[in-house]
């Protein structure tokens, strides 16, 4: 009998019995988190990769001679992307050419050591680097954000500005194409925190393995869609690879910790809970959007004109304000949906010192999802 703790979470060592169940032949050093398979490490790897593999061809992700940026953070997700990206390109001639981009938010005792992991992975998987800063494109740090916002948004800010930072840095490279360590634990999670809050806009999105904007020609994917996080960590201690793994110095984005914890104990019951999470979440089909009823204000001359009420609750601008896709902000000149993109609405506020006012005064929506609401609702 060998033992082995998969995580440094997981509190009980899981036994094993002696044969590898697909190869009959080595010594089985662990249960498979996502089916309770007992696995040799050799079999883990073999199965681990091929069903990468699986995923990036079967959504037919890449085309040979790709140039593909992989949005590299330095911890375990993003650290066993590059590994495996790596490898598959090699075994499989995949014919892409792969680029590290790395995003450093200004966040001291943990950014700053996690680029340090990353400049290491450049070297170990021979790659090119790219590091693109907030304080340059933004003039802000997050430290110095988180000093004059407050904790209790910095996911909000972060992420939003990263988003925009790791398009921006593959444009920089001339490359159209990031891929994520997000994994499907994240996706889960994701699809659960927007069915309790009954985000109906972005449930029909979460499970995308790409997405990509009309205009915009930078598209994102997510080659770990399928991959449970506890095999990643797995994979990571086995091949021994290089990564980073303190937590961010802020606080995590608190609903989005509770549907983590959620999902831990489904997962604990029931393995294959986070495969059938995202199952249902593709396979959702929600009902056609009702029509929208149009509200006139009195008071035209403040609102400046009419705005819609959607089925769904949220609040379009009127039409002769509203922007597509493709265009660009007045005030960065970078790609954006909106006149002003999110990026700057938060960076004015910053500016006056006020950026409570842009995301606080609705209480009964949270995190992301609170931030695109209260977008909807500013007129320009
Ligand atoms: N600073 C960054 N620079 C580049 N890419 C990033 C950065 N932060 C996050 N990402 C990308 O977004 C993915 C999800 O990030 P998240 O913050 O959720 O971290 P995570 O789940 O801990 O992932 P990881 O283990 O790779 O840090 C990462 O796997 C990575 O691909």
């Amino acid at each position: 009998m060998a033992t082995i703790t998969t995580t440094t979470m997981e509190k009980k060592p899981i036994k094993v019995s002696a044969l590898c169940e697909l190869c009959h032949s080595r010594k089985a050093v662990m249960k498979r988190p996502k089916n309770l398979q007992k696995l040799c490490k050799e079999c883990f790897y073999h199965v681990f990769e091929t069903e990468i593999h699986n995923t990036i061809t079967s959504a037919k992700l890449f085309s040979p001679g790709d140039s593909v940026a992989i949005g590299a953070s330095g911890g375990k997700d993003s650290t066993v992307l590059a590994s495996i990206l790596k490898t598959l390109n090699e075994r499989y001639n995949y014919g892409l050419n792969l680029v590290l981009l790395s995003i450093d938010e200004g966040i001291k005792g943990y950014r700053d050591d996690s680029l340090a992991t990353v400049k290491r992975n450049q070297k170990q998987y021979q790659m090119p680097l790219e590091i693109v800063s907030y304080k340059d494109l933004y003039d802000w740090t997050m430290d110095e954000i988180v000093s004059c916002a407050g904790i209790r948004s910095s996911c909000t800010y972060c992420g939003v500005l990263r988003r925009q930072a790791l398009d921006r840095g593959a444009a920089k490279l001339g490359i159209n194409h990031v891929v994520t360590g997000h994994n499907a634990d994240d996706m889960a999670e994701t699809v659960l925190m927007n069915i309790l809050r009954g985000d109906v806009a972005r449930l029909e999105k979460s499970c995308s393995i790409m997405t990509e904007s009309v205009g915009s020609p930078v598209k994102r994917s997510k080659p770990f869609k399928y991959t449970y996080q506890k095999e990643i960590v797995l994979y990571a201690h086995y091949k021994k690879l290089d990564y980073f793994s303190t937590e961010c110095s802020y606080a995590p984005e608190a609903f989005r910790g509770t549907a983590r914890e959620l999902l831990k104990s489904l997962e604990a019951i029931r393995p294959s809970c986070i495969m059938d999470i995202i199952y249902s979440g593709e396979h959702l089909s929600l009902a056609p959007k009702k029509k929208k009823t149009t509200v006139s204000y009195k008071n035209k001359k403040k609102l400046n004109a009419e705005t819609e009420i959607n089925s769904d609750g949220s609040v379009s601008l009127p039409k002769k304000q509203e922007f597509k896709d493709g265009n660009i902000c007045e005030k960065c000149g970078y790609l954006s949906s909106n006149k002003i993109c999110k990026a700057c609405i938060l960076l004015a506020g910053l500016e006056m010192n006020r950026p409570k006012v842009s995301i606080d005064n609705n209480t009964a929506i949270d995190g992301a999802a609170k931030l695109s609401k209260t977008l909807e609702q500013l007129s320009f």
